[in-house]
């Protein structure tokens, strides 16, 4: 099991089933000040890796119980917020660049030589900061930047969601959005309408899994006077209210038979009948519906109408799962915080721990988190970190150390002093790690830049304008 000793230098997990090396390994980089945990499974590794949020994971393949290095290879992206260093025997040369293609930073051949290993975990430290640094950074800066759309993320993934929804949202095509829970379908669909011609025009939106059959038709549709009881006055629907612009229908899975029915004759016809009424009535509403539930699983097994799935999807947009775009954890979390306390920032370990979880309930249950992390920040304290983070997500119920107020951080007295000041920060800040960057590269631009996450180019012109030539 995972255990622990204090330093202030960074934290080390060592996964490694032998419990001779285990033993050694850890003194040893304690010796070097290390913080240390130790795992000896898949799980106890993912277990310590939640617990500990370590910098660098120094990762032996083989694991129990099958010391199939497949095991070892599959832990990888769980730990994408660290620096993995792998561990390995002579021979292991095709799981050594399988575990390159999936992002280990570097490598250790068994049995290993105390200096080395030395050398590769400070090298290993020095990069980890530089990449936190690196985030705090691309964090910081997105604070500044609101989006009109209010889609937040720079991955590959949201850039390409965000370019379709400026493309489709022109067009007046009815469109699906599918993807799990909290990942955003809501805010897809505010987004098609806000890049519409329909933006002027009402947006409606209806929950189709929070209402009955009877009730769900006469929100939609509207029903008139003395049509059920308690129906005092005419009621007009949601489709007539929207009018002129869109309907957002969300858990349009959940959507019983008999209105799946009413509703493809709205979609064909344009038509609709309201509760108790009599004579058909029309309205213009571009329809958008979304589900997190398998409308093809559905429709297969007939609790969804086929014809009514090919009307709704004109074409269908999809939003990922945070846990597959991680890098933008970060940015989103920097944003929650900022609404809720505009002077406060997330600490480096903050950063690590949120990027290493799996947030079932995605940008919902994040949103959440950092949310109530912001609200928990002690009066004179603008600093977020991992244990306030753990406490307001229920990890934990205590809290040992209370946030430490940022004194002497400059990043922090930007969002205190305005965008002149954040300027300056940022510029010191980046000035600092391009310097780091470059000793460790030992003035190589290219391996300066890589490190730096950025192009040799974009390199060249900020030496060039930080005066660092
Ligand atoms: N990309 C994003 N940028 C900013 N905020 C987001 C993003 N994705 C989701 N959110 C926020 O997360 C919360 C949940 O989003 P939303 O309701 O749109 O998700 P959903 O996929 O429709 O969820 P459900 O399937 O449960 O209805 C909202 O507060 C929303 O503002």
């Amino acid at each position: 099991m995972s255990n622990t000793s204090s330093s202030t230098t960074g934290h080390i997990l060592l996964v490694d089933d032998e419990p001779a090396y285990q033993r050694l390994g850890a003194s040893f980089l304690r010796q070097l000040g290390y913080r240390v945990s130790v795992a000896g499974d898949v799980d106890e590794a993912l277990q310590a890796f939640e617990n500990d949020a370590p910098q660098v994971v120094l990762l032996d393949l083989a694991m129990p119980p099958s010391m199939d290095p497949e095991a070892g290879l599959s832990l990888i992206p769980r730990f994408a917020s660290s620096v993995v260093v792998v561990l390995s025997g002579h021979g292991d040369r095709e799981f050594a660049l399988r575990a390159v293609e999936l992002g280990v930073w570097d490598f250790l051949v068994k049995p290993i030589d105390p200096d080395l290993l030395r050398m590769v975990v400070m090298r290993a430290m020095h990069k980890a900061r530089l990449d936190a640094q690196l985030r705090e950074l691309q964090s910081s800066r997105a604070d500044q930047q609101p989006d009109e759309m209010g889609l937040i993320g720079q991955t590959a993934s949201m850039q390409q969601l965000r370019a379709m929804v400026r493309r489709v949202g022109a067009t007046s095509v009815n469109l699906i959005v599918l993807g799990p829970t909290g990942t955003g379908k809501e805010l897809v669909a505010r987004a098609l309408h806000h890049c519409s011609a329909r933006r002027d025009g009402p947006f409606g939106i209806i929950h189709c899994g929070a209402l009955s059959a009877e009730l769900l038709e006469s929100e939609l549709f509207g029903h008139l006077k003395g049509s059920f009881t308690g129906a005092h006055r005419d009621q007009p629907g949601l489709v007539e209210i929207a009018h002129g612009g869109t309907l957002f229908l969300d858990e349009v899975g959940e959507m019983p038979p008999l209105m799946q029915v009413k509703l493809l004759r709205f979609l064909q016809e344009g038509t609709f009948m309201p509760v108790g009424g009599r004579q058909e009535k029309r309205a213009d509403v571009r329809v958008l519906a979304a589900t997190h539930r398998d409308l093809d699983a559905m429709v297969r097994d007939g609790s969804f109408r086929e014809d009514l799935y090919y009307r709704l999807k004109g074409m269908v947009l999809r939003t990922p799962a945070l846990s597959d775009r991680r890098a933008d954890v970060p940015l989103l979390a920097a944003r929650f915080l900022h609404e809720v306390a505009p002077d406060a920032r997330l600490s480096a370990d903050a950063i690590t721990w949120l990027q290493s979880r799996d947030w079932p309930g995605n940008v919902r249950q994040l949103k959440a988190v950092v949310e109530s992390a912001g609200a928990l920040i002690l009066a004179g304290s603008h600093l977020v970190d991992a244990e306030l983070l753990r406490f307001a997500s229920g990890e934990t119920t205590e809290l040992t150390e209370l946030p430490e107020p940022a004194t002497d951080d400059k990043t922090h007295a930007a969002a205190q002093g305005g965008a002149g000041s954040l300027d300056a920060a940022i510029q010191e800040l980046e000035t600092r790690m391009i310097r780091e960057a470059m000793e460790q590269s030992g003035g190589n631009q290219s391996e300066a830049a890589r490190v730096l996450g950025i192009s040799r180019v974009g390199l060249i012109k900020k030496l060039g304008r930080l005066g660092l030539k």
